[in-house]
């Protein structure tokens, strides 16, 4: 099966999808805001910016127009920051009326709405009619694009309402090294994407800091907790959090120097200032907005989240790193599979 899919988001991670789904077979077109990039793509096959050694399929072709990049497309890919979705949701919206298309739409962006503390699938509903965001496919799971780009054995989640809808995109994206499988729980996959970034922060702030690998797992362990009291709440089934989406991300995330959320907290536990540390990076650091939207929802589920609690104070209320560490450990003792607010 050979289709004509939109990839919206020329960074690291649309860059390499857009890559392998031309290798795949398919039509591709990725969309992204810079000309230059764009350019680049087109004449050298290059992203140097996000993927300094990668070389694109010459299959892909970069593009600057939204119209066109979504004429006659069966899929629409959203690769974009969290902050950037309902922005260019409303973007793609009116354009798909206009034209009456009903393409499945698959978002690959990890992280949840400042202020509303939306989920992206929720972003989709307000900004989509009801038949095409209900068939939205979410497409999460441990997968830096550093790795896919040298064809690294990785599996996914892709969760939607509409299972249909999920086979259709794990069969376009399968491969020799690229394997998904289907999940319907949309909560739990998408809060287990978005939450995971907040603790790798918190690990990568005990690596700069010298802290040694019980530490470690002991935040990735107790940080699943929290994660998954949270999603518990608020109707995921617990047990996607011990799948691909949930346990597989937080670990890549919490352990790998490819990881920006990581690489954040490192250079945050080695004494660097946030704002010096995201001007640096180039590259989205979803955790940090995810943290306040964590922080707000669960005040809101009057969910206990302390590890989460702490990162947010360290990044929002500049909180000294060693005194929360202090405090998580002098929390009173706990039942460890309380997992009840
Ligand atoms: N990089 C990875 O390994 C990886 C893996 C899995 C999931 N993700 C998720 O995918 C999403 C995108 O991450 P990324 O790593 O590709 O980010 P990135 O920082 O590498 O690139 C983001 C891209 O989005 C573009 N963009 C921002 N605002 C835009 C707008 N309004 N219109 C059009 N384009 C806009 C930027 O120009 C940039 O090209 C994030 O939610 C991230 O968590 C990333
Ligand atoms: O580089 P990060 O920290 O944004 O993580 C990217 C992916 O979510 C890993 O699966």
């Amino acid at each position: 099966m050979s289709v004509k899919i939109a990839v919206l988001g020329a960074g690291s991670w649309g860059t390499v999808l857009a890559d392998l789904l031309a290798n795949n077979g398919h039509e591709v077109r990725l969309w992204g805001n810079s000309a230059e990039t764009a350019a680049e793509i087109n004449d050298h096959h290059t992203n140097k910016h996000y993927l300094p050694d990668f070389k694109v399929s010459p299959k892909v072709v970069a593009t600057l127009d939204l119209k066109s990049t979504l004429a006659g497309v069966q899929a629409i890919l959203f690769v974009i920051p969290t902050a950037a979705m309902r922005i260019v949701a409303k973007q793609v919206a009116p354009i798909l009326a206009e034209t009456g298309a009903k393409p499945i739409i698959i978002s690959a962006t990890k992280g949840l709405e400042q202020n509303t503390h939306k989920r992206i699938s929720q972003i989709i509903g307000d900004e989509f009619p009801a038949e095409l965001a209900e068939g939205l496919v979410i497409f999460s799971g441990p997968s830096h694009a550093e790795d896919v780009a040298t064809h690294d054995i990785t599996s996914l989640t892709v969760a939607s309402q509409n299972i249909g809808d999920a086979e259709w995109v794990q069969a376009i994206f399968m491969n020799d090294y690229f394997r998904l499988y289907t999940n319907d729980d949309m909560v739990g996959v998408e809060l287990g994407g978005a939450l995971k970034n907040v603790i790798a922060i918190g690990a990568g702030i005990l690596h700069g800091l010298g802290y040694g690998d019980n530490t470690k797992a002991a935040l990735i362990t107790r940080g699943l907790a929290e994660i998954s009291r949270l999603g518990i709440e608020m109707g995921a089934n617990p047990l996607t959090f011990m799948g691909l989406s949930g346990i597989g991300d937080l670990i890549v995330t919490s352990t790998s120097v490819h990881s920006r959320n990581w690489r954040c907290g490192n250079a945050l536990g080695q004494g660097q200032k946030l704002d010096d540390v995201l001007a640096n990076m180039g590259q989205v650091v979803e955790g940090v907005g995810t943290a306040k939207a964590a922080h707000e929802l669960a005040q809101q589920h009057h969910v206990e989240m302390p590890i989460s609690e702490s990162i947010y104070r360290v990044l929002y209320e500049n909180a000294n790193v060693q005194d929360e560490i202090n405090k998580l450990m002098q929390r009173r003792g706990r039942r460890e599979m309380d997992f009840q607010r």
